[in-house]
């Protein structure tokens, strides 16, 4: 199945010129969302994987499903204030706004090999973020898989020591 075909693209959402990737579209055909995750779960297999995270809100539609998939645990990265134990924050910038990030300190055991998963890699600030909550804390990021991969913003180039996948790739 042509996965791309099944995204939704909506122009000058949620500003004029941002042309927005929507994904509601893909995940609500059973099809199209098994296909998904199962072609990063197989990107993953092999890698020894402890757990999956994903940031808030649209990282946690298909990194859970892939973290069940896999059959390893998942693991939420927040917007402020919404994680209830003591957290570590990160603050970055995004294609469009900026942004800040949480992870409970105590969330990963040290050494733990860590894949994030989310929608979609634009400037790649909030998977650098992510990762860098992840390491700070000790984990070990060993992949970052992507539904989408916006490759005019150039994200891939500030991922350069990571395993990066991405299933669905724009120019514009
Ligand atoms: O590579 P970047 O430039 O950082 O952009 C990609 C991020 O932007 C979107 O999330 P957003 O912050 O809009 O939040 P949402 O998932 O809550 O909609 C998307 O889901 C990615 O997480
Ligand atoms: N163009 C875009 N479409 C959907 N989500 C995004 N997150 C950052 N840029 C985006």
């Amino acid at each position: 199945m042509d996965l791309k075909s099944k995204i939704r693209v909506i122009e000058d959402f949620p500003e004029k010129g941002i042309s927005f990737k929507d994904i509601t579209t893909l995940i609500k055909d059973k099809d199209a969302f098994s296909q998904a995750v199962n072609l990063i779960v197989d990107d993953l297999k092999g890698m020894d994987i402890d757990y999956i995270a994903g940031p808030e809100a649209r990282g946690f539609l298909l990194g859970t499903a892939v973290a069940y998939a896999l059959g390893v645990g998942f693991i939420p990265v927040r917007k402020p204030g919404k994680l209830p134990g003591k957290t570590i924050s990160h603050e970055y910038k995004l294609e469009y706004g900026s942004n800040t990030l949480e992870i409970h300190e105590d969330a990963i055991e040290k050494g733990k090999k860590v894949a994030i998963v989310d929608d979609l890699l634009a400037t790649g600030g909030t998977v650098s973020s992510v990762a860098k909550l992840i390491e700070s804390i000790g984990g070990e990021v060993v992949a970052l898989e992507f539904l989408i991969e916006l490759e005019f913003l150039n994200g891939r180039n500030k991922l350069e020591k990571y395993h990066v996948n991405s299933l669905v790739k724009y120019d514009k």
